[in-house]
């Protein structure tokens, strides 16, 4: 995935190529670029295989149509499948400049090489794809744009959508090359602007800069985190060696439990928890993995609420918290919710999840950190990174460490989004070096190399 890119709703995009052709970019010129930047990667990925282009009825299909025209022009062995013809405009002058013949996709044979130019951002309704995939069933496929069959600003899969190898993004990055299902149907994400300006308040994430501590710099000036423990002593086990690898200077673990995860971890009893919570040496306290519900964590959690103290919300802390209490604090706050506990504290909706996102950090004054396969972070002013870390993270106490690493860079940098952001990429690289079947507790030893590739 292009990492720091602009990510654009299907309205946006359409917006920039109008604001295009203001500046005398015409739509017929913007489809030259597309085509010859599609006709490149083809070329590249086939390495002369035969190639069969499937080509819709809008503009998607005119890419489709322009590439053919370039990879046959340049000696490729090219043919044409067709669901429907451009009728008017750039795509139905492309469509014309292809002198080849077009057969019905039900009377194609299947070839090793596919670029699929069925649909892309105009995706409006579920389509049959049965003869397309019979086409893609063993190719190599290079979707145009999006996987057909996506809707572009959900990224659920309407009807039989395609699933790609490679994905070409025109113009800009698309909520469904980063959102839902439609994520993991565009495979490898490559990227070509076709000179088309886009700015977006929405990201995707990028390597931070992290510097190594200044000279000055002493364990509580480093960022002292505190971390509340309660019901299950794993869950603020993990957190607390997850902010402790994280770059915090001193690591508190508040809980029943009397076991650290390390011995650099300072243990306190669970009835100084409120002695911990007014501890204005605090820079980051955590509260929630592994909390409870009982009635200690509800007082524990008002009390964190209603402290000056820079705070964390996860797990079942976000259980005991309200939308309005969260509103009302003047410190920095971070929500870690994933979809269940997102759902539970901001109701369940149909907008795509980055804009639910969006409203929830409007409503609260928190950076939250919508969780899952596509991670949404989001700042109350409304901007947004989107992260896809590995599967492999579908597994407990994985967002007890990401707890942690976001207490830790909080702690650190004294900023939320930057925080967040950070924490959310240390835990998505802390997996890649941890590789297939990871445990949460194999986590935290790989975040120091992961904040080593951040110089
Ligand atoms: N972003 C940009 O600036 C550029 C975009 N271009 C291309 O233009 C595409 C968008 O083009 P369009 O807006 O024409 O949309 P599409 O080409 O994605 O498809 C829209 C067409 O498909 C039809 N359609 C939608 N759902 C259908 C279904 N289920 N069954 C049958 N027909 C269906 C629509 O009625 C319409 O005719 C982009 O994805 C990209 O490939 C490029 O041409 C160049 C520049
Ligand atoms: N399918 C997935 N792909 C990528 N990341 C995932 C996936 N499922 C979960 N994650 C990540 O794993 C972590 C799980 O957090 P959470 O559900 O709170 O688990 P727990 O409470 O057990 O610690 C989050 O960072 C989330 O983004
Ligand atoms: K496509």
């Amino acid at each position: 995935m292009p990492a720091g890119a602009p990510i654009l709703s299907a309205a946006q995009m359409a917006a920039a190529e109008a604001a295009c052709a203001a500046r005398g970019i015409v739509p017929a010129d913007l489809m030259e670029r597309a085509a010859h930047a599609v006709a490149r990667e083809a070329a590249r990925f086939a390495a002369g295989r035969p190639i069969l282009v499937l080509a819709g009825p809008g503009n998607n299909g005119g890419d489709a149509y322009g590439a053919a025209c370039l990879l046959r022009a340049a000696g490729c062995d090219v043919r044409v499948a067709a669901l429907g013809e451009p009728r008017a405009g750039a795509a139905a002058a492309m469509r014309a400049r292809w002198a080849g013949p077009v057969t019905s996709l039900a009377d194609a044979p299947p070839r090793p090489f596919v670029i699929d130019g069925l649909f892309g951002t105009g995706m409006s309704r579920a389509f049959d794809g049965e003869a397309a995939a019979r086409l893609c069933e063993d190719a190599f496929i290079l979707s145009i744009d999006l996987p057909s069959g996506i809707d572009a600003d959900r990224g659920a899969a309407l009807g039989d959508a395609i699933r790609a190898d490679v994905t070409l993004a025109l113009g800009s990055l698309k909520f469904a090359h980063v959102a839902g299902e439609a994520a993991s149907r565009c495979g490898h994400v490559l990227l070509d602007p076709i000179g088309i300006d886009v700015s977006s308040s929405a990201r995707t994430i990028a390597r931070p800069r992290i510097n190594p501590p200044a000279a000055a710099e002493h364990k509580y000036s480093r960022g002292l985190v505190c971390v509340i423990g309660g019901a299950m002593g794993g869950a603020a086990r993990l957190a607390a060696a997850a902010a402790a690898r994280g770059g915090a200077g001193y690591v508190v673990l508040a809980s029943d439990d009397r076991r650290t995860p390390l011995d650099a971890i300072v243990h306190r009893e669970p009835d100084a928890r409120s002695d911990t919570i007014a501890d204005v040496r605090t820079s980051a306290l955590l509260i929630g993995p592994g909390l409870g519900r009982d009635a200690a964590a509800r007082a524990a959690c008002a009390q964190a609420l209603a402290s000056d103290l820079p705070l964390v919300l996860d797990g079942d802390a976000l259980a005991l918290i309200s939308i309005a209490a969260l509103a009302a604090r003047r410190s920095p706050t971070i929500l870690t919710p994933h979809g269940g506990e997102f759902d539970a504290l901001f109701g369940a909706g149909d907008a795509p999840k980055i804009a639910r996102t969006v409203a929830a950090a409007r409503a609260s004054g928190a950076v939250v950190i919508h969780k899952g396969a596509d991670t949404v972070i989001a700042d109350p002013e409304g901007n947004v990174i989107v992260a896809n870390p590995p599967s492999w993270l579908s597994t407990a106490g994985t967002g007890d460490v990401l707890a942690g690493l976001v207490a830790a860079r909080l702690a650190v940098t004294h900023a939320p989004m930057r925080a967040a952001c950070e924490a959310v990429w240390l835990h998505q690289r802390a997996a890649g070096l941890a590789g297939a079947a990871l445990v949460a507790d194999d986590l935290p030893m790989h975040v120091p190399q992961a904040i080593a590739e951040c110089r």
